[in-house]
């Protein structure tokens, strides 16, 4: 059961517990109220004394609208393969909040899971992504949403039948008056060397070449393939300055971060995967890329160039063909154009086709995931034979590069993206993931090139400067 704060919380934690005892089952008690303007990024820096390990950041393109999460309140994680991972992480989210009063409320506020799947549960764990299991979500004991320039502080509460009243009202008191957010200053502009750096080319060199022989071979029409830095810095990495870093330096991108423990998973994004409010569906199609000009006058060349290259034109329709598939049999009105646009982030240009439709009755935000993970732009097609071909060739283990990272509510509201432009830190380690659309015509040499290009945002806001080395 959910409740907002539109009658005192007493009363609705005392109607919680008995409904958590009448039941046997645990009680989601979740009180909004909007706030005076804070700092997201002071939020999620605050939470490091009650929350460290447990935070999670979102934002979507020119920050429209920001989510910030801290400590688990509730964590639904699975190990399960391929699509069972989404079902029964829908299927748990259900049970718990099957009972539901709610009120009028903005949807982003409340109580929602946030968190993601790994790209491919199939493939052999390595040690980098041991503690991320196939699907985590948490709900978050405490979250900011900041929408239309208003701010929203959620508390929530797992409400159990052995509860005690006092306790659950103090747990409420507590986290209101922990509000006070103490302003400070990030600086952003500082910089971390990095002391050594491991690029693992070669292989990554040669599984390109075997690949495109392969499409040569018509074994399968494209796969995506990717690589992995890693590096060493002098000084520990503050996943919040790096947060802030991505947010100033890709405004066009979502920028998202998961904290599971000592790790965080961070990156911003120009992919969406689906987005779903009420019964509208909107996704993406992202693939085909080019490098930005120095000069506005190259920047359009460029533009016009890769609006008109065959080789990027080809690996572009193979990603709106698929999710025009996935998602017609799930959605009505479907709306795809007809020719891509352009889709400029700082350091890279891609085409771009957005996908519109109306869900059907009975199909979920995450039915849709599931359907949609992976799109030709991250996996390849045919599907299960590009994945095949990831696990053969692929000299690394994903984990949760390129996967769906996201939210959804108690309504079937979300949003998910592509976890890609991606790393994951550890104290002063990180490694970083990049990969890139294989087709008949990819050359290896032009192909690791725009790994490289696809690598600088997550390098730049690690070292508060560019580097040009991977
Ligand atoms: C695989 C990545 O990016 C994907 C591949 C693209 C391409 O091959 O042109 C473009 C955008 C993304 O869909 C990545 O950034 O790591």
């Amino acid at each position: 059961m959910l409740t907002t704060l539109d009658h005192t919380i007493r009363e609705k934690i005392i109607h919680s517990l008995e409904e958590a005892r009448r039941t046997n089952q645990s009680v989601i008690v979740s009180a909004v109220k909007e706030v005076d303007a804070i700092n997201p990024l002071h939020f999620y820096t605050s939470g490091e004394s009650l929350s460290l390990g447990e935070r999670f950041f979102w934002s979507t393109p020119k920050e429209n609208y920001t989510l910030v999460g801290l400590g688990n309140e509730l964590v639904l994680e699975n190990n399960n393969q391929s699509y069972e991972r989404f079902q029964k992480i829908e299927t748990q989210w259900k049970q718990i909040t099957k009972t539901v009063i709610s009120h009028e409320r903005l949807i982003g506020t409340g109580p929602l899971l946030f968190g993601g799947f790994s790209f491919d549960p199939l493939k052999e764990k390595g040690p980098l992504w041991n503690s991320f299991s196939e699907a985590k979500f948490v709900l978050p004991t405490r979250m900011l949403t900041v929408k239309d320039n208003r701010t929203f502080l959620t508390i929530n509460k797992l409400i159990s039948p052995n509860d005690q009243l006092e306790v659950c009202v103090k747990h409420f008191e507590k986290y209101t008056e922990q509000l006070n957010v103490i302003p400070f200053h990030i600086d952003c502009e500082k910089g971390n060397e990095f002391a050594s750096i491991e690029l693992k080319t070669a292989e990554w060199v040669e599984a390109v070449q075997q690949a495109t022989e392969d499409i040569r071979a018509n074994e399968i029409d494209k796969v995506v393939l990717a690589r992995e830095v890693h590096l060493e810095f002098t000084n520990n990495i503050n996943s919040y300055e790096v947060i802030g870093r991505l947010q100033l330096e890709q405004p066009t991108s979502f920028v998202f971060c998961f904290e599971n423990g000592l790790q965080q998973f961070l990156g911003a994004t120009p992919e969406r995967l689906v987005k779903k409010e009420e019964n509208q569906v909107l996704s993406t199609c992202l693939a085909g890329s080019i490098n930005r000009g120095s000069t506005s006058y190259e920047d359009k060349y460029y533009g016009e160039q890769l609006l008109s290259d065959d080789k990027n034109l080809h690996e572009h329709y193979i990603v709106v063909k698929m999710i025009k598939e996935a998602l017609e049999s799930c959605c009505y009105d479907l709306n795809v154009p007809a020719n891509p646009q352009v889709l400029k982030t700082k350091n890279i240009q891609h085409l771009y086709t957005p996908v519109r439709g109306f869900a059907k009755e009975g199909h979920s935000l995450l039915s849709m995931v599931a359907r949609l993970h992976p799109t030709p732009a991250l996996g390849g097609y045919p599907k299960e034979k590009a994945l095949e071909k990831i696990r053969a060739l692929e000299p690394m283990h994903r984990g949760w590069y390129a996967a769906p990272i996201g939210w959804f509510d108690h309504e079937d509201n979300g949003e998910f993206v592509v976890a890609i432009r991606s790393g994951l830190v550890e104290k002063n380690r990180a490694a970083l993931f990049a990969g890139c659309g294989i087709v008949k015509d990819s050359q290896p040499e032009s192909e690791y090139l725009e790994t490289k290009m696809k690598l600088k945002p997550m390098l730049s806001a690690l070292g508060g400067k560019e580097y040009d080395g991977c």
